[in-house]
């Protein structure tokens, strides 16, 4: 008996296994990554020799003819996969969303995710939900478990290849984050960095100033860790957010 997770975002397609009644924190028994152009090759290879899972829950934002590709690669398995459809209510979380059907789904499972962690480590706190990913997000929920609602902007690629691509000067190596960049590489890989971390700190007050409290700040995606260094707000890394929200949701749901 196995629960299988899947997070399809709009750079790679995650994966990970858990055994049946798993709890959002756990570790998978099983878990993988794959850039979207290599999905076609999930049955043949990273999921071969997986044994059949019982249940089947993703999270998607790259759009139904890369749903409609992923589960072609589970036919092997007779067992429909089922997807998130952002609610107004689920696990605990209320949507406040103008439109809650509207919010990447990826955005709600993680909001969850977040949630079940918080309270699992007994914080009834305010919690600031982080995604760097091919977009970065940043989510608000509130103490008494709301999502008051979050930002989203370009993530450090988009960044670089819309300023590559809309200027003549702007086409160099990747640089380091320094405090006052003096060469077009650093300035670069700062401006993008401190937009992200500028923007999370701003919304990590916000909230702050909102609640009365400081928000727990929990922060997930592949691109994280590259962040992670340049936040000056206490913050954690945490890998599967993903995955515990889509765990959580299950468990919910019974
Ligand atoms: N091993 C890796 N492979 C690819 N991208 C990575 C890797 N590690 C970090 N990244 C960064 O993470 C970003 C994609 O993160 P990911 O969580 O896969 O995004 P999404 O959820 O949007 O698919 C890329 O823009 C890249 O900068
Ligand atoms: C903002 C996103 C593009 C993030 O995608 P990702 O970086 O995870 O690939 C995705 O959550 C999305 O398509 N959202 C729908 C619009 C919304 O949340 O309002
Ligand atoms: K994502």
């Amino acid at each position: 008996m196995s629960f299988l997770a899947i997070d399809i975002g709009n750079t790679r397609l995650k994966w990970a296994v858990y055994p049946d009644g798993a709890e959002p924190g756990s570790p998978p028994e099983q878990h993988g990554a794959v850039f979207l152009e290599n999905i076609d090759r999930l049955a043949d290879e990273d999921w071969q020799n997986l044994a059949p899972p019982t249940r089947i829950l993703g999270s998607n934002v790259a759009g139904d003819a890369v749903r409609r590709r992923v589960e072609e690669q589970m036919e092997h398995w007779d067992l429909a996969a089922r997807w998130v459809v952002p609610s107004s209510e689920a696990a605990g979380v209320t949507n406040g969303y103008d439109h809650p059907t509207r919010l990447g789904a990826d955005r709600w499972v993680a909001v969850i995710g977040a949630h079940a962690h918080a309270r699992k480590r007994g914080f009834d706190g305010p919690v600031l939900t982080v995604m760097v990913g091919t977009a970065v997000t940043v989510d608000a929920l509130s103490s008494s478990g709301q999502f008051l609602g979050g930002l989203i902007l370009p993530g450090h690629g988009i960044m670089l290849r819309a300023l590559e691509g809309g200027t003549a000067g702007l086409r160099v190596p990747t640089g380091e984050v320094r405090d006052f960049p003096t060469n077009t590489s650093d300035a670069l890989t700062t401006g993008g960095t401190f937009a992200i971390t500028g923007a999370i700190e701003r919304m990590s007050r916000l909230l702050r100033q909102r609640e009365g409290r400081e928000p727990l700040l929990l922060m997930t995606g592949g691109a994280g860790w590259k962040v992670a260094p340049s936040l000056d707000v206490p913050h954690e890394l945490v890998e599967g957010l993903i995955f515990d929200g889509l765990l959580a949701i299950n468990a919910a749901r019974g």
